[in-house]
């Protein structure tokens, strides 16, 4: 299926004419936000040159009277369109769905995501990926500090909603500092030991087997004298959101240098196997201060999971 091969082209204009004859179309099912942010008119006319054509599809008619279509792209949620989706691929084997429903699940729950993450062994891949220390709490906010003393974690943690469903809510996270205040939150959440980075963070989009990496500004180390006066659980914003692109910032190239791309390529084709997705991002951090001794140690990903 054309999917698979590169589309070549020497110039624009070698690809409108191949574009006139060999087209992908790509049916793309996406909540009006997303529709919003992803498919905006430069981008759809760019993928137009390129042979590419976004169509809607209609969810109040049935899918399969829809297309025909080379691809299905879609970030909904819900039983009934997975259902819808899963008997569309049973029927249209030949059409790749991006990405299939049950794989997108495993990356919608903050501990599942990491699992295949902590589980890739890279060796001789130019650093060390890891994932952050991290204890589930599903209920009862009393029983957190116990559990956390328990788990040996440091602070301070950072608090997550354990479930990702693409609500603002699920984004809603904070930093506590003390272990007394971890019973004002609010289960079901995962709690993470804060990882000291520099401030800079890496955003890796994986599509298939391209890489793109992007610098995002992120939360600023924690030191030590911070840790000894600060008290409570502060919420904080979308710190590392497309908006705070780091770029094209002035930074010290120990704090920003980017992950190597071997590192990069092997931990996406073991996370593209082990997950079974196409399309996913991973946040990517380097650990300060790291007294491991294991060189450059790249304290890795708090998630994987689709993005658009
Ligand atoms: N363990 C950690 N150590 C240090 N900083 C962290 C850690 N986990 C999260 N952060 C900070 O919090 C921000 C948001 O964390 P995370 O990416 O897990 O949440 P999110 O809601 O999925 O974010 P996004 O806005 O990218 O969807 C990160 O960009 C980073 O700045
Ligand atoms: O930094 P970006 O814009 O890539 O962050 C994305 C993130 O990768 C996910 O796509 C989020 O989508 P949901 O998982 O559905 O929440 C995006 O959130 P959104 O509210 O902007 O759609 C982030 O922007």
């Amino acid at each position: 299926m054309r999917l698979n091969g590169e589309i070549s082209y020497e110039d624009e204009g070698e690809v409108e004419r191949e574009s006139e004859t060999q087209k992908l179309i790509v049916g793309y099912a996406l909540t009006s936000k997303k529709k919003k942010s992803f498919l905006q008119p430069k981008f759809e006319s760019f993928a137009r040159n390129k042979g590419i054509v976004f169509v809607a599809i209609d969810q109040n008619r049935p899918l399969s009277d829809q297309g025909p279509f080379d691809v299905v792209l879609h970030k909904l949620s819900g039983k009934d369109w997975c259902q819808i989706l899963e008997d569309y691929r049973q029927q249209h084997p030949e059409v790749t769905v991006l990405d299939p429903p049950d794989a997108i699940k495993h990356v919608h729950n903050r501990q599942s995501m990491l699992q295949d993450v902590a589980a890739v062994k890279l060796s001789n891949c130019y650093g060390k990926v890891d994932v952050p220390k991290q204890l589930v709490i599903k209920r009862d906010p009393s029983s957190i500090p116990g559990e956390v003393a328990k788990a040996g974690l440091k602070l301070p943690l950072v608090a997550k909603p354990l479930l990702v469903d693409g609500t603002a809510k699920s984004h809603e996270l904070s930093l506590a500092y003390d272990e007394f205040s971890l019973s004002k939150l609010e289960p079901p959440l995962v709690l993470q030991e804060f990882i000291n980075h520099g401030g800079v963070l890496f955003k890796v989009y994986v599509v298939g087997e391209a890489i793109k990496v992007v610098r995002r500004f992120s939360l600023p180390n924690v030191c030590r004298r911070e840790l000894s006066e600060a008290a409570g659980v502060f919420n904080f914003p979308r710190v590392s959101c497309a908006a705070a692109s780091a770029d094209d910032a002035d930074l010290d190239p120990c704090i920003a240098e980017l992950p190597p791309q071997p590192l990069l390529e092997k931990l996406a084709k073991e996370l593209r196997c082990r997950m079974g997705l196409q399309l996913f991002n991973i946040d990517m951090i380097r650990e300060h201060g790291n007294s491991n001794g294991m060189g450059k140690c790249q304290s890795m990903s708090r998630y994987s999971r689709t993005f658009f």
